[in-house]
């Protein structure tokens, strides 16, 4: 048994605690994965680096109406998914190797292997590599352990395979037809991967919108336009699958129309993510627990064990990296100031979907609004409105931003056009600093002819009273 003065578990946004702040603090980091967590290895980079490489590969179907003839002549997957995973996976061997051989981290043990606690502040870690298992004790833990693809019970799924956003990104070679079980970011996002490199790929969702927690007119235009670029069954739910002889894969469906099939040659399952409190078996050591298995937390992270912390998709309803690596940035705070700790701040908590179009969406959503009796006013622009927009003649990309009819208190805004992530900026930084709608839109200059002007437009569109 070894003692510590912290043991943090996972190297996601856990690893990021770990500062030279802490050189006098004996250490232990568990990881029983790929060192670096979901974002780097299996999550938004490589995604990020996908899509990307899938928007070049859409441009030459927009470019004939601009005067300009271009074709896709080939695809090389192997040498995308090569350069891709290339960049990534030094990264994450050199942090790795960071942690075990350099000078900076002589205070810290990095153990290969999953931690599970066996009694209170004892967490017993079976090694990756040999099964040998070695107990550590330890004053205080972050417990940063993420989160894994839920796998639903659909008779056939598991005896015929299937990918998760974990392996899909490292197929052999690109499949011919793709099916998606599920319809949210994870969905959306490898939809217009796979679409845009050729592949015909089906969307099955249970319900009748992709993107169903966006704004309802958000998810209705995004479902509008992907179902002029790939196939969505709405309203379907996957009831058996079956491995054919020939090696295909037949899904077999329920809809309102009755029941339907599909053959693909690959399916990828995108339903969600559970937390990782199972595998640590928080119960032994008095964590408590939400219905979902989210290890609950107070404003200071901290669980309901004394200096026993968390972060990330282990316990937050958001499961976002910026989210996670806030999270770390306050605990990292506590453990260093017990005596003057600082809360984590949730009231402004941003995403983006970066699908085709993209999706961006921070605060209530009008349906939230109306949901929680929250009186508000909507303000809405068209990229076609703006002038870089009707320089690129799109048509379909709007902002929609509420806020309070009195005091002009921003409340929520959705962007759903070209580059949405980074639109939405200026409304997240309004809202977390407090800025109301009029002095937002007429208390600064904004660059003509650029995208913000989306945001300001919208802005001086809500109706607000004097
Ligand atoms: C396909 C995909 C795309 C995404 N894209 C985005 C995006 O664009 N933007 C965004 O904000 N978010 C995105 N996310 C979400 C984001 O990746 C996560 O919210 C974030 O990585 C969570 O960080 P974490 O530190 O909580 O957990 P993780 O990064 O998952 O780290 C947890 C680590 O703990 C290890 N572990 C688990 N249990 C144990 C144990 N018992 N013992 C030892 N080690 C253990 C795991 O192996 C893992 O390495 C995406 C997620 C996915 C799946
Ligand atoms: N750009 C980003 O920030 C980004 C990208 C990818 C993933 N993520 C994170 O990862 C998480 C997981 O992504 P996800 O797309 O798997 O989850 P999700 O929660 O976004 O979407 C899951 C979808 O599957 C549906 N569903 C649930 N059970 C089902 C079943 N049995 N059969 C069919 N459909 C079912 C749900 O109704 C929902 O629409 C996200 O919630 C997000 O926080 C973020």
């Amino acid at each position: 048994m070894t003692h510590y003065d912290l043991v943090v578990v996972g190297t996601g946004s856990g690893n990021t605690i770990v500062t030279k702040q802490f050189a006098d603090w004996k250490v232990a980091i568990v990881e029983r994965g790929t060192f670096g967590g979901t974002c780097l290895n299996v999550g938004c980079i490589p995604t990020k680096m996908f899509v990307h490489t899938a928007d070049l590969a859409a441009v030459p179907s927009e470019s004939s109406r601009f005067g300009i003839d271009e074709k896709v002549t080939a695809v090389h997957w192997p040498e995308i998914r090569d350069r891709i995973f290339g960049r990534i996976d030094p990264i994450s061997a050199s942090g790795s190797e960071y942690r075990r051989h350099h000078a900076n981290n002589a205070n810290v043990t990095l153990y290969d292997g999953t931690g599970r606690f066996t009694a209170e502040r004892e967490l017993t870690v079976t090694r990756t590599d040999d099964g040998q298992t070695e107990v550590l004790t330890a004053d205080r833990f972050v417990l940063a352990a993420g989160s894994r693809p839920i796998v639903p019970f659909i008779p056939g799924l598991v005896e015929t395979g299937f990918h998760t956003s974990e392996t899909v990104m490292r197929l052999e070679q690109l499949p011919r037809r793709l099916a998606i079980i599920g319809s949210g970011f994870v969905a959306a996002e490898f939809a217009h991967v796979f679409t845009s490199l050729g592949v015909e790929v089906t969307v099955i969702a249970r319900s009748d919108l992709m993107l169903r927690h966006e704004d309802k007119e958000i998810a209705t235009r995004y479902t509008e336009l992907a179902v002029q670029r790939y196939d969505v069954r709405l309203n379907h739910d996957t009831v058996r699958v079956l491995r054919r002889p020939d090696g295909a894969i037949t899904l077999e469906m329920l809809s309102p129309a009755g029941p339907a099939e599909l053959v693909v040659d690959e399916l990828l399952v995108a339903v969600g993510r559970t937390p990782n409190s199972d595998i640590l078996n928080v119960g032994s050591t008095g964590i408590e627990l939400g219905e979902d298995g989210r290890v609950v937390v107070d404003e200071f992270q901290e669980t309901a064990v004394e200096g026993i912390y968390a972060l990330g998709d282990l316990c937050s309803p958001y499961q976002l990296k910026h989210v996670a690596n806030h999270e770390a940035r306050v605990i990292r705070h506590n453990l260093l100031h017990p005596d003057d700790r600082i809360d984590s701040d949730h009231r402004f908590v941003p995403h983006a979907v970066f699908g085709s179009p993209q999706v961006a969406s921070v605060g209530l959503t009008e349906e939230e609004a109306v949901e929680q009796g929250i009186p508000y006013v909507v303000g809405r622009e068209a990229y076609a409105d703006i002038a870089y927009g009707w320089a690129m003649e799109d048509t379909t990309g709007f902002a929609k931003i509420l806020a309070d009819p009195d005091t002009g208190q921003l409340l929520g805004c959705h962007v759903i056009g070209p580059q949405a992530s980074t639109v939405i900026q200026p409304v997240i930084q309004a809202m977390s600093f407090g800025l109301d709608a009029h002095t937002m839109a007429r208390g600064q200059y904004w660059i003509h002819p650029a995208m913000p002007e989306l945001i300001e437009n919208a802005l001086l569109n809500l109706k607000l009273g004097s």
